[in-house]
């Protein structure tokens, strides 16, 4: 016997883009279009248009999967339950359908407008995000955002596959500089909102192995992160814009990380080291893109 869904009024463009996560978003696609400017090849402003866009609508029906999957523990979290799901304004069908059907055209559009080697690695970004971090990793384990976390790392690589039709060295150095970012950028945030995520029941880091454990590891995931944003400079990847500029935002992080690992919390905490580090891990990846795109264009 089936029990019959309650009948919601039509949902509004409004909750179709916030099912897309557009805040994250825009940084996901700032590291893809500045990967694509960072090819040595340069590529045509329409199909350059294009493949932006096929990174901002594939990311988007990621992220529509993604509350489509965890409507029920998106009901319970704060910082999640007015999302058009939990909040009543969508019937999940509505976003399932809209979630595929973006996925599929993104990735067709991008293998017809721009090249296979692009539309294979949204590809994957989509399926590992839906089907690695949120269905398989995100309940089960606290390394669920170290290995699904990957997902968010493959822009930089679709934006220069998109120019070179290729992968290269400096680009797989930009993946794993967003892939060992991603602990600390998360983890610190998790310190801040661990009670969201152990009423929702998810084993993030802090709830399951405690505030001490985090610390040290947001430490230690800044040290390869550290390596993987200053190395295109002496490797030859890059030139000296980008080499200061990294050297420093990167200094600037580490400085923040080391507060944060060395610190203890105390009752009523108000976390400003912790927000702090959050805060400046997105502006760090948006500046750390951007000079490399400068790096680019004034070599
Ligand atoms: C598994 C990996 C990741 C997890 C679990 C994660 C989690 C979060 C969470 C919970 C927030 C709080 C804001 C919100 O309510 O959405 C946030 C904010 C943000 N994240 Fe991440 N994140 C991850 C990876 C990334 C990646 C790869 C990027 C981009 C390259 C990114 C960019 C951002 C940005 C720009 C914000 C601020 C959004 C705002 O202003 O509301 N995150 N992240
Ligand atoms: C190009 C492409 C397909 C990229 C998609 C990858 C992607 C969206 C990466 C960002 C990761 C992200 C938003 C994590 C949020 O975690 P969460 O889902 O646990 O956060 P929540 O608790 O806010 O739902």
């Amino acid at each position: 016997m089936t029990t019959a869904a309650p009948l919601l009024p039509p949902a509004e463009w409004r909750d179709f883009l916030a099912l897309t996560k557009p805040r994250v978003m825009t940084l996901v696609v700032f590291t893809g279009l500045c990967g694509m400017l960072a090819a040595p090849v340069p590529i045509h402003p329409v199909i350059g248009f294009a493949a932006i866009l096929c990174i901002a609508l594939g990311a988007g029906a990621a992220g529509a999967l993604n509350q489509w999957y965890e409507a029920d523990i998106d009901a319970i979290m704060r910082r999640t339950q007015k999302r058009p799901l939990p909040g009543g304004r969508m019937d999940r069908q509505s976003a399932l359908h809209f979630g595929v059907g973006l996925s599929a055209f993104s990735v067709l559009f991008m293998g017809f407008a721009v090249n296979l080697v692009a539309a294979a690695i949204l590809a994957v970004s989509i399926l590992f995000y839906v089907f690695v971090y949120t269905v398989w990793l995100k309940r089960r384990t606290p390394q669920n955002i170290v290995i699904g976390g990957a997902a968010g790392a493959f822009p930089p690589l679709i934006g220069w596959a998109a120019a070179t039709g290729d992968v290269a060295l400096l680009p797989v150095l930009l993946f794993l500089l967003v892939f060992l970012w991603t602990p600390p950028h998360f983890w610190a945030l998790a310190l801040f909102v661990k009670i969201d995520y152990a009423n929702a029941g998810v084993p993030m880091l802090p709830v399951v192995a405690g505030e001490r454990v985090t610390r040290t590891q947001i430490g230690l995931y800044t040290i390869p992160m550290a390596a993987a944003a200053v190395l295109p400079w002496p490797l030859g990847l890059t030139g000296p814009i980008y080499g200061v500029a990294a050297t420093l935002l990167t200094a600037w992080f580490a400085l923040l990380a080391v507060r944060v690992a060395t610190r203890t919390t105390h009752v009523d905490d108000a976390m400003k080291p912790e927000k702090a580090l959050f805060k400046y891990s997105i502006l760090y990846l948006f500046a750390t893109f951007g000079a490399l795109v400068l790096d680019r264009w004034f070599a």
